[in-house]
């Protein structure tokens, strides 16, 4: 208490005039981690244990041209930069200039991923900043690609890899990472990467990319995220025929061998960050749900294809309803088509079904609200190769039905598509919903671009601009007959940043269904009236903070009315906005001083 008084004493004083090294005790990485909040608001400098070169190469501490002259003398590497000074303003728009300077969004990927390795104050300053323009480069779609081509292009590691061959070392190993405050680790098996399949150790490219978001929308510092990759073979047989493949060089473990791997990673996280929140990305739907069953109960953890993405799915549902001139609580009225009944398709349904429920729904209406389909047809109760989830939603007839039968039959209101499958959704589906529903919701859900099951151009042509639209990659405005569509993005990127954000701040001990349900209904309340009445389901990722602060707040409230929470009390509870404010990151240079050895 002492200790903090003084420095407060001190701080405040400093903050009115130029840094003194000599006056300040600063704060310590080793002992606060450099802990970014506390920086902020005392404005107290950042104390590395590095020194010379060795901070310009580190892209946490790294400020590149913008080192001030002292600073340059202090830290020791007078000389060793440039003479003239820029500030991270002008830093920005010479960066975002030679972002867009590329001709292919693949090279801007390529760039602003090299800024990422070289300074990442500067890089989550550019991706706040123009969160709408960068998004679509550093996250689906061109994330796909970049996945496709991570080996060829792997120069600087970033995250931990587990492999298969690490057996009995996790424990240890997780102590190489050089972080002790991690709140936040997206971890795959590159098992299933968007829509483009097993891509193996090269799907490291989606946690990467998923904690960008994290840092970006959700404010979590960037020391504090880690991005991890499973690696337990891959059944990608042109990755086992690619010389330079950087992945293990055989078929993926299954069975008991997998999941024993993965026990052993998420007792080895959890032993060294028990707080830590762990989000399972793109492992194929056979373990997906499996994986999330056998650690809900007991870590913090959920998986964003099933839960984050159901989430998504039902702020758009509920915003398509408003915009159609409907109740919200008119949900388990609709009939509601899912094209894929994967970890995505089926994990929308669960999270839909639990919120007819919380709307008064009984079961057995909620249920008969779903038409499922794979590419064998409708589920249906006779199908003697559903698990134990495709089978809640079997129905009783119907079976053998593809997609455009279930429409012509069941007229349904709503149409999902969720199957990796680019251009599953042909005119006559379309044109039979429009035919049936004066508004019908289509939402082409896969990703990337390529696996999209419409573009946002055939699905307003075909329901003769009837239809509300959104989609899992970003589609620009179409214009029809004179008059401007604006598509919306439904990505769980509007809810796993502030899921996480919120989850972590209050320490919940786990994620529940209601936690997520809460999570969907911020989101949904953030679209306005006007942007209702333009078609428009989901906020503007220009948003996306905001957004995640919001549903943060959610989050946070649900896990303290359900005495979940073990890090927040009475008074942030009471000022919760500005709590959770005062608590996200926010990318700006702070003054750095050396370590003493
Ligand atoms: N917009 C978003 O936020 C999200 C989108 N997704 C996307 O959803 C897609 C599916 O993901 P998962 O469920 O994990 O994959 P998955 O591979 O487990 O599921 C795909 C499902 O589609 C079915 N399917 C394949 N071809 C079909 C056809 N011709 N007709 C009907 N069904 C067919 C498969 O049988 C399977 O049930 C991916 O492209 C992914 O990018 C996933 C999560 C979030
Ligand atoms: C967005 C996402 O999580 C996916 O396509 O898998
Ligand atoms: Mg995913």
């Amino acid at each position: 208490m002492l200790g903090r008084l003084r420095l407060d004493r001190i701080v405040s004083k400093a903050s009115t005039r130029p840094l003194q090294t000599s006056l300040l005790r600063p704060f310590s990485s080793s002992e606060h981690d450099f802990d970014f909040d506390s920086l902020r608001k005392f404005k107290a400098p950042l104390q590395v244990p590095k020194r010379g070169v060795d901070i310009l190469h580190d892209p946490l501490f790294n400020k590149g041209t913008a080192f001030k002259s002292g600073e340059r003398d202090r830290l020791r590497f007078r000389g060793l930069l440039p003479p003239r000074r820029l500030t991270m303003d002008m830093q920005a728009k010479r960066m975002l200039q030679a972002i867009r300077d590329n001709d292919s969004d693949i090279g801007k990927n390529k760039c602003i991923e090299d800024l990422h390795d070289r300074n990442e104050t500067l890089y989550h300053r550019l991706l706040v900043d123009n969160i709408e323009e960068l998004a679509p480069i550093i996250y689906t779609p061109t994330v796909g690609q970049a996945c496709k081509e991570f080996g060829t292009r792997f120069r600087k590691p970033r995250g931990m890899y587990f492999s298969a061959e690490d057996k009995t070392n996790m424990a240890a190993m997780v102590y190489n990472w050089p972080q002790r405050d991690v709140h936040v680790i997206v971890v795959t098996d590159g098992s299933r990467i968007l829509g483009l399949g097993d891509l193996g150790a090269n799907g490291m490219g989606i946690p990467i990319g998923k904690l960008s978001l994290y840092c970006a929308a959700g404010g979590i510092a960037p020391h504090r995220v880690l991005p991890v990759t499973i690696d337990v073979g891959t059944d990608n047989e042109e990755l086992l025929e690619d010389e330079f493949y950087l992945g293990l060089q055989h078929k993926r473990i299954k069975g008991k061998e997998y999941f024993e791997v993965v026990d052993e990673f998420m007792q080895a996280v959890k032993h060294r960050w028990p707080h830590a929140l762990v989000q399972f990305e793109d492992f194929r739907s056979e373990v997906a749900q499996p994986l999330l069953n056998n650690y809900r109960d007991t870590h913090l953890c959920f998986n964003d294809d099933i839960q984050g993405t159901g989430a998504t799915t039902l702020a758009g549902c509920l915003g398509s309803l408003r915009a159609t001139g409907k109740a919200v609580e008119e949900l388990g009225n609709q009939r509601i088509l899912i094209a894929g009944a994967g970890s995505a398709g089926i994990g929308v349904a669960g999270v839909l079904y639990q919120a007819m429920l919380e709307q008064g729904f009984d079961e057995a209406t909620a249920k008969k609200a779903f038409f499922i389909a794979d590419e064998h047809g409708l589920l249906t109760k006779d199908r003697t190769d559903l698990n134990t989830e495709q089978a809640f939603f079997a129905r009783d007839e119907g079976k053998g039905m593809g997609l455009e039968e279930i429409a012509a039959e069941y007229k349904p209101t709503i149409l999902l598509g969720l199957t990796a499958c680019g251009g599953l959704f042909k005119e006559n589906l379309i044109r039979t919903m429009s035919a049936n529903c004066e508004k019908p919701i289509i939402f082409p859900l896969s990703n990337p671009t390529s696996s999209a099951e419409c573009t946002a151009e055939q699905a307003y042509e075909w329901s003769n601009g009837t239809c509300v639209f959104a989609s899992g990659s970003p589609f620009d405005p179409v214009e029809r007959d004179g008059k401007t569509y604006y598509p919306t993005q439904c990505n769980n990127m509007f809810i796993f940043p502030g899921l996480g954000l919120g989850a972590s701040l209050c320490g919940a001990k786990k994620v529940t269904d209601k936690m997520l349900y809460e999570s969907a209904v911020a989101l949904a309340n953030f679209v306005t009236e006007e942007e209702l009445e333009q078609g428009k389901v989901f906020p503007r990722v220009s948003q996306i903070r905001a957004v995640s602060k919001a549903v943060a707040c959610s989050v946070i409230r649900e896990a303290w009315k359900d005495g979940i929470t073990t890090r927040v009390k009475e008074k942030e509870m009471s000022d919760l906005e500005n709590f959770v404010d005062s608590k996200m990151y926010d990318p700006v240079y702070v003054p750095i001083v050396e370590k003493p050895f």
